[in-house]
């Protein structure tokens, strides 16, 4: 059924290519990795021409050691295509310019489902996936190949997956067997083919429908356009794999973690060792289907490795390595800290920096020194940024736009040496404009972004959160050192008194402190309860409690982005007591507030509980004593969804949830897998985590 239909239309296709960066891959010795044939009908029916090398990886990979399906899909992808790249110079004499390695898997009810190896589990697979909805999961591998002079050979790797779900009808006894008879079922993942009879089983499809017969084509055309036409416009890859391999020295921290067989290697990097260090069970990790074709892009540029053709030796370059990982969802993979481009001082999720200084005693390259100026001067900018907030220069510009330093200082009732070198200083960072004069002191304005995030009164305004940085976070940080060296939080040294209960205690003895705090609260809700709120599909609950919700800012955005849900926010009784400070304009009456103690107090009744930013400020025997309340409270089949910065699972990052670590705090930032572990002891199922490229990432469990 499928080939036919796409035979009608490959005829056409044979002199024109739709998409126009399929041809900038002619003229390229392309290969495919796999023996799939409808991986192979559907490349060549989008104009590709390439020749077919099976990989001999084993499919063998544990699929206990990862976390989420499509990390299994992407390390199997990795592993076939580096295992031909690696192969074809040695073997068929040749080096392709490209390899292309996929893995198409099927998750259902946290199980992964590959392909049956008899009709009884072809049996097993189906009846698992009857009347149900499924994922089907395509992880991908591009191998981009680079030949040197000396004959070795430049890898450079960029992954990606895609996810379409899929719901079965119902399948009785009779069309179960009638389908595994066909013989359809055996060679491909979970036990259909839904190109041909197996289309007869599939209620719906959302997302990508060439992802379910084997290959992403859509995604892949991005990625190849972010490689050829965005990251690559100058020859080709030349300027791109310079890029990544450009500086690379400090051959250590590359050199002696590779080993002498590539493809292993690639299963020794340091995400994948951390997976075989977690005990975390293998469980589905998906948006909502709404969001699912386009939004999963995770594609990643891995470390340039070179090999020598011969022995298979790896061997780093000599020159220094300038690398930025980029997993941003949208924006696809994106390179930075060339030369022209700045580096973040704090890299988001997924982004990696490795500054590798040639020689020690070699001239100081200009970015390796950048940065470590940047770092060093990080602080001055906060404080700039501190300083002018709390001294209300952006709301005062917002009022009165274009005063100079000597009206600003009288406003703010500060020297006018000082205010003009903290207006300078905000122009130099971006958050305010000068507009010169003729013959007088320049006036000045808010950027964009102090319009935005800075004013007091903007809907998404930081201001709350930037003077909680500014009283409560800097003096912690000013501590460091003793922290460091006791191993323990510094609210004693930093606050004078001593601390069992960081809320009780320190924020919410003082009405200043506790607005402040409440204030610092609400703003990051704003700007993170969006994606937190429809991160996941919520539409089977219909009353949700927000454990630890604060002002509310968090549960307005659940109502808004789910119009069946009610929502309760439990708090503090000295929390709620404030909350008419924060009440949206509108009221929505679908939000209520209940005052108690979570330790201590019966919990409100509810399908959904919501926990966010609330177990990272707890040890692990305060979660035990929380999540163990809700457990007791919860019936099967409700949800939890946790809302907190997931460290990775190798804990090398991101960036901000490490620098907030340093806090010491009584809790402790937590990854995914140990998140998952610790709800598990509770009874909880992780159905889904996602990143939602915004500050917090996001699961949801469910009680079984
Ligand atoms: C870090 S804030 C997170 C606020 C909110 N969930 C958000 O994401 O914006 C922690 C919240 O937990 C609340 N909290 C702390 N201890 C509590 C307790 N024992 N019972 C109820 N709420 C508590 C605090 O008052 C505060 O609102």
């Amino acid at each position: 059924m499928f080939s036919n239909l796409f035979r009608e239309q490959s005829d056409e296709r044979a002199t024109m290519v739709l998409n126009p960066v399929i041809s900038k891959l002619s003229g390229k010795l392309v290969v495919l990795a796999s023996a799939s044939p409808r991986r192979l009908e559907i490349l060549r029916n989008a104009g590709l021409r390439f020749e077919v090398v099976p990989s001999w990886f084993k499919e063998t990979l544990d699929k206990g050691l990862y976390t989420a399906p499509h990390e299994y899909a992407v390390e199997t992808a990795k592993q076939k295509a580096l295992e031909v790249a690696r192969r074809m110079p040695i073997k068929h004499l040749k080096t392709p310019d490209i390899v292309i390695g996929a893995d198409t898997i099927v998750s259902v009810d946290g199980m992964i489902l590959e392909k049956p190896v008899d009709k009884h589990d072809a049996y097993r697979m189906l009846s698992s996936l009857s009347g149900k909805e499924h994922s089907v999961f395509t992880g991908v591998a591009i191998v981009l190949c680079h030949e040197k002079e000396n004959e070795e050979v430049d890898y450079q790797l960029i992954d990606f997956y895609e996810e379409t779900k899929v719901k079965f009808a119902d399948l009785s006894e009779d069309m179960l067997w009638e389908y595994i008879n066909s013989g359809e079922p055996m060679d491909k993942a979970g036990g259909y083919g839904i190109q041909a009879l197996g289309g007869m089983l599939v209620e719906y499809v959302h997302g990508d429908f060439l992802n379910v017969v084997g290959f992403p084509l859509n995604h892949f055309c991005k990625q190849l356009d972010l490689i050829y036409n965005r990251c690559t416009s100058s020859s080709d890859q030349e300027s791109a794999s310079a890029r990544l391999s450009k500086s690379s020295p400090h051959p250590t921290s590359v050199l002696t973690q590779l080993p002498h067989n590539l493809t292993d290697q690639s299963s020794q990097s340091p995400s994948s060792s951390a997976k075989h260090n977690s005990s975390a069970s293998l469980r589905p990790n998906s948006p909502p289907a709404s969001q699912t074709h386009h939004t999963h892009g995770s594609p990643s540029f891995s470390p340039v490795h070179k090999a020598k053709k011969e022995d298979g030796d790896s061997e780093v370059s000599e020159s220094s390595r300038m690398l930025v990982n980029s997993f941003s969802k949208d924006r696809g993979a994106e390179i930075i800290g060339s030369d022209n481009t700045a580096l973040p001082l704090i890299p988001s999720r997924g982004q990696v920096i490795e500054l590798n200084v040639a020689r020690e005693d070699s001239e100081p390259k200009r970015e390796d020194l950048q940065r470590i100026m940047e770092l060093m001067d990080g602080f001055k900018a906060s404080k700039a940024l501190f300083t002018a907030s709390k001294l209300c220069v952006f709301d005062l510009l917002h009022r009165s736009p274009g005063l100079d330093s000597a009206q600003m200082a009288q406003e703010i009732k500060a020297s006018v040496k000082g205010t003009e070198c903290l207006l300078e200083a905000c122009v130099s960072l971006g958050l305010l404009k000068s507009k010169d004069r003729k013959c007088q002191k320049p006036v000045y304005e808010n950027t964009d972004l102090a319009v935005r995030f800075l004013r007091s009164d903007a809907s998404y305004s930081l201001h709350g959160y930037i003077q909680h940085c500014n009283n409560t976070v800097w003096p912690l940080f000013s501590h460091l050192e003793s922290a460091v060296l006791e191993g323990s939080h510094q609210h004693e040294k930093a606050f004078g008194k001593k601390t069992n209960d960081l809320f009780q205690d320190t924020y919410y003895n003082n009405q200043e402190i506790k607005l402040r705090f409440m204030r610092a609260m609400h703003s990051i809700a704003k700007v993170t309860g969006k994606d937190v709120a429809t991160a996941f599909d919520l539409s089977t609950f219909k009353t949700a409690c927000d454990l630890g919700g604060c002002t509310g800012a968090m549960a307005y955005e659940f109502t808004e982005a789910h119009p069946g849900l009610t929502v309760t926010v439990f708090d503090l009784p000295a929390v709620v007591e404030m909350i008419e400070h924060f009440r949206p304009q509108h009221k929505d009456n679908r939000v209520s507030f209940v005052a108690g103690d979570f330790f201590q107090d019966e919990l409100p009744k509810a399908d959904l509980y919501i926990l966010a930013r609330i177990l990272h400020d707890w040890s692990d025997e305060k979660v035990h004593s929380l999540l163990s309340k809700i457990a007791q409270t919860c019936t099967p089949g409700c949800g939890l969804l946790l809302s907190e910065i997931f460290l990775d699972e190798d804990r090398k990052g991101p960036c901000r949830g490490l620098l907030q670590a340093l806090s010491m705090s009584v809790g402790k930032q937590r990854s995914a897998a140990e998140y998952t572990l610790l709800l598990k002891s509770h009874g909880f199922i992780t159905a889904h985590v996602r990143h939602t490229d915004n500050l917090l990432d996001a699961m949801l469990c469910i009680r079984v």
